[in-house]
């Protein structure tokens, strides 16, 4: 195996290949299609999150008390704006207690190059895991740009989870961030099309989340 592909965990559930190949399909309307968006950040979410603390505590029991574990440990979800909003709800009905952060990028369309426009994290972030969602890494320099933004504000452990993931950003990533694993519901082996899209995913996430048609902000916002 490819050592850029030890930190990946690719999910081979029947459940999760059916949604994202609804996803994929064109004719997935913007109301299924973040629905299936979120219901794949919840069933990811499981295997993603296996690593948080617990700690024992007693609790009364019907029949008599019990030591018991329960989380010891916060952790914070960090979407990339736009598409990774999708992701934060599935993520939340499994620890409701989770916080939120926002980094909001998007690409360039002529460099593909990150550009930020917003980057606001809860104060307490970098105590506790960092789980970073976005539905795409591409050339994965939106990734990047976002795990370079959390180490710089002092987390250290980061984990990354998209619904879909391309050979170019994965090698990226472990390049760039060989710290950080990687999990996906789909990994698309190959290059990129001529506009740096995967060709064989589900398009633009974030105009089909959000019912746009290449929408992006005002540089000076
Ligand atoms: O790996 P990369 O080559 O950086 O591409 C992936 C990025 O592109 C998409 O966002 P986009 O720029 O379209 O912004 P949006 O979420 O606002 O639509 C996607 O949601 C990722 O953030
Ligand atoms: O394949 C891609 C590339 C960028 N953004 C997406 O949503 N998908
Ligand atoms: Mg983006």
């Amino acid at each position: 195996m490819e050592a850029y592909l030890s930190n990946l965990t690719v999910f081979n559930h029947p459940l999760i290949k059916h949604k994202v190949s609804h996803l994929c399909d064109v004719n997935t309307g913007t109301k299924e299609f973040s629905e299936l968006v979120k219901e794949l950040a919840m069933l990811m979410g499981y295997e993603t999150l296996k690593e948080l603390k617990t700690k024992d505590v007693e609790i009364q029991a019907p029949l008599q008390k019990i030591i018991t574990p329960v989380l010891a440990e916060d952790f914070t979800i960090v979407p990339i704006l736009r598409a990774g909003l999708g992701m934060v709800d599935g993520l939340r009905e499994l620890s409701p207690t989770a916080k939120v952060g926002h980094i909001g990028l998007y690409r360039d369309e002529e460099t593909l190059k990150p550009m930020t426009y917003y980057f606001k994290l809860p104060v307490d972030t970098a105590d506790g895991p960092v789980v970073v969602v976005d539905p795409a890494l591409a050339t994965g320099g939106s990734a990047d740009a976002a795990i370079q933004f959390l180490k710089d504000a002092g987390c250290k452990n980061i984990k990354f989870m998209c619904i879909f993931a391309s050979e170019v950003g994965i090698k990226l990533l472990y390049e760039k961030h060989p710290d950080v694993k990687i999990y996906a519901a789909n990994y698309a082996p190959g290059p990129l099309n001529e506009n740096g899209y995967i060709p064989t995913a589900a398009g633009d996430a974030g105009d089909r989340l959000c019912g746009t048609v290449s929408y992006k902000p005002n540089k000076n916002q």
